[in-house]
This record gives C-alpha cells, sequence and structure tokens, in this order.
C-alpha cells in the first residue's frame, strides 16, 4: 500500500517523541518552569517543543533521507540557551531507553547521543512548503500553552505529497484512554464538561491516544504508550465522525481555551443562533480537539479569528485536516472554504470550522450571521 511505511515509522517516530514529551512534562513544573523561551512572536516554547522536533525528524530522516521538512521550531531560539541542548540530549537519551523498552519493530532508530545531532535535525525543518512537493509537516508540540498547564497538548505530523495531505498523526498524550466513554456518559444537560477538572478528580486515568489517517483509508485509533500496530492491523480501530444527530442542538462543540487564540464571544453567539446550549462545549488546547471529532466525541470545532490580522500555520491544522476528512467529516475555513495546505507556511483563509457533514451549512450560515467582517 502507498505510503504505508511512511505511515508505521512516523508513529514510531510519534511514539519515540511522546515518550520524551511525557519524561520532560513530569519535571517541568519544578524544575525547568523559568527556562520558558519566549518568541519573537511573544510565544512560549519550551525544551519540550526542541526535543519533539529532532527526535521525529531525525527519525523520518533515517528512513527517507531525502525527505523535507516544515516545522514549527529553529534552533535560533535556542542561540542564547545553549545551556539548554544538554538538557535536551539527557531526556532523548532517557527517551530512548524507554522506547527501545516497549518498541517491538524491525525498524530501530538510530540513538541520539550527542547535541550536535539535536541542533542539526532542528535545522532541517525550515522547508518553506508550496506546491508539488514531497515535505512532512510537523508541529512538534502543538497547544504549548497546555503543556505549560499539564493539560492537552499533541505532537502533530502530516505527510504532503503533490499537493495533498497523504498521511496526518496527532499523538495526544494527555487524553485520557477512554475519553470516549467519559464524554458520551457526560450528562451535558445538567452541566458543562470540563476535562482538566475530570483528570484532576481522577488522577489515575490512563493517557495517551495515537491518531492516524491515510488518504481515502480512514482514520484509526490505538493507544499511545503500547506496542504500535502496524497500519490497518484488524486490531486497530477504525474511528468515524458522528453525522447523525437527531438534532442541531445535540451537537457537542470544541473550542480552544486561550481567548487570544480564538474569538469565544462570537463562538458563544453562533451557538446562541443555533439554539446549543453553552453548556455542550468542551475546551480543550491543541490539535486534540481535531482528534475528538475524528472519534465521533465532539461534532464541530468552532475556531473564529480572534484578530483578523492573524494567519493560522499549517502545522496546526494539516493533521486534524485529514482525520476529520477520513473519518466522514469535513473541515473549511470560516466560509465554508476548503483550506488551501499549498501556500507555504501560512493558509491564506481565515478561522476553521471543522466537523460533522450534517450541520456544517448551518454552521456556515450562523458564522454569516453573527461575524461582523
Ligand atoms: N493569535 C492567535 N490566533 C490563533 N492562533 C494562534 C494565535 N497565536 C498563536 N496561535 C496558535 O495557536 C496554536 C495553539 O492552538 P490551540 O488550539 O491550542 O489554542 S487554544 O488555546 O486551545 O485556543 C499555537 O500552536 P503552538 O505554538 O504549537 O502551541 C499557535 O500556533
Ligand atoms: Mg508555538
Ligand atoms: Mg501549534
Ligand atoms: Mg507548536
Amino acid at each position: 500500500m502507498v505510503y504505508e511505511k511512511e505511515l508505521l515509522i512516523a508513529q514510531l517516530a510519534v511514539q519515540r517523541a511522546a515518550i520524551a514529551s511525557k519524561l520532560i512534562l513530569k519535571d517541568y513544573s519544578k524544575l525547568y518552569a523559568s527556562k520558558t523561551i519566549t518568541k519573537e512572536d511573544h510565544s512560549p516554547v519550551t525544551i519540550a517543543d526542541f526535543a519533539v522536533q529532532s527526535i521525529i525528524i531525525s527519525s523520518i530522516t533515517q528512513f527517507f533521507p531525502n525527505d523535507k521538512f516544515m516545522a514549527e521550531e529553529s534552533s535560533d531560539d535556542l542561540e542564547t540557551r545553549k545551556d539548554l541542548v544538554s538538557l535536551i540530549l539527557k531526556y532523548c537519551k532517557q527517551t530512548d531507553i524507554e522506547f527501545r523498552q516497549r518498541n517491538l519493530h524491525q525498524f530501530q532508530f538510530e540513538p541520539i547521543v550527542e547535541g550536535s545531532q539535536i541542533i542539526e535535525s532542528l535545522n532541517k525543518g525550515g522547508y518553506e512548503g508550496g506546491k508539488d512537493a514531497r515535505f512532512w509537516v510537523l508541529d512538534p508540540i502543538d497547544g504549548t500553552k497546555g503543556f505549560l498547564r499539564n493539560d492537552q497538548f499533541a505532537l502533530c505530523l502530516s505527510l504532503m505529497v503533490s499537493n495533498k495531505i497523504r498521511v496526518g498523526i496527532n499523538g495526544c498524550p494527555n487524553l485520557p484512554v477512554n475519553i470516549k466513554k467519559i464524554i458520551e456518559t457526560h450528562d451535558f444537560g445538567k452541566s458543562n464538561f470540563n476535562l482538566n477538572d475530570y483528570l484532576k478528580q481522577n488522577p489515575s486515568t490512563a493517557k495517551g491516544l495515537l491518531f492516524t489517517a491515510m488518504e481515502n483509508k480512514g482514520s484509526y485509533v490505538q493507544e499511545l504508550f503500547e506496542d504500535i500496530k502496524a497500519p490497518f492491523d484488524s486490531q486497530t480501530e477504525r474511528i468515524f465522525m458522528n453525522n447523525n444527530l437527531p438534532s442541531i442542538k445535540e451537537n457537542v462543540i470544541v473550542e480552544g481555551v486561550e481567548t487570544k487564540h480564538s474569538d469565544h464571544e462570537s463562538q458563544s453567539q453562533i451557538k446562541k443562533l443555533l439554539g446549543i446550549s453553552p453548556n455542550r462545549t468542551v475546551n480543550l488546547d491543541s490539535q486534540c480537539k481535531y482528534s475528538l471529532l475524528a472519534y465521533g466525541v465532539a461534532n464541530m470545532y468552532l475556531r473564529l479569528p480572534f484578530s483578523m490580522g492573524y494567519r493560522e500555520k499549517i502545522w496546526d491544522h494539516s493533521s486534524g485536516y485529514l482525520l476529520v476528512k477520513e473519518s466522514g467529516g469535513v473541515a473549511t475555513d470560516m466560509n465554508g472554504v476548503d483550506l488551501d495546505f499549498t501556500r507555504g507556511r501560512y493558509l491564506e483563509s481565515k478561522g476553521i470550522i471543522a466537523g460533522s457533514k450534517q450541520f456544517h451549512g448551518q454552521f456556515i450560515s450562523a458564522v454569516k450571521e453573527s461575524v461582523k467582517l
């Protein structure tokens, strides 16, 4: 099958890097909070973002040495913090010990043993993308602000070939393995659902889900920290968008957490117009939102621009886009137009309305009615 090897290697690379993210997260708040770097655009970056990016790029490069990468981070932001490279290396080494213990596959990744390997692979992420190329799109930690709060974050990787996303992966290390059951059994008539509160009240909940999609072959879920199954293994669960709600009022909506990343006020207005109770909104960081749509747990993702000047980056959406499509859903901009990932590092369009096909048109009409452009 085309891209089968790419998908397997990418899944293993994401698992390997997700182990690093969890190891760093465990120590982060007590040891490294002061080591969070603020980038030029005032957004945060951590040693986990750097570690994950270098692990994924070096893992894939080993098997596909000619492949290009468009990734979020660059070693420029480490320029004044060379001390952090040895810290990242420490976690990469620890990761490889853990990864070797659980990986039962024939593919063995070369270990990361030197700081120069980290810088070298980080710097392979500068490809500008565009039309008619083959390249990987990587957001090492999507939802860095969620990571810093020990809430939700995702490792997001996709493969673009000839203007189309062929493979999309979201590794969600902090998503409960039984999230489907948790949300489906919640009574939204009584109260809203807050995943962070739920996890605080249920600290022993097992976490870590891996979502994968392949063009024309569907979307799948498996546990992120278990033995990775080959693509389309009979034990890997195929997942589907829920396109059969009894009424529009039954939609479960996913939205972001940060009030400056999307326009929560307009999003509330849209729900009001459609008669959807505010209780039915689940707020969570990162592309975990797309994962929950593909899993059939949530039905619509609303992301209206907080500022019309903001340009969405393609790595914040490309893997989620394929997961939604391949599970039977639809993902567009706020005007209902398909997303175009071939324009370089940015989407030219504004906002995202993604989810079930059932009511997508009505959501787009409500956007037109409620957002003053
Ligand atoms: N102003 C503004 N508007 C929209 N989006 C922005 C903005 N600033 C940053 N970003 C990007 O948001 C990415 C995180 O998205 P989330 O869905 O996790 O945000 S939210 O807090 O859940 O709303 C985040 O991705 P990461 O940097 O990978 O965390 C940013 O690329
Ligand atoms: Mg970032
Ligand atoms: Mg991101
Ligand atoms: Mg990121």
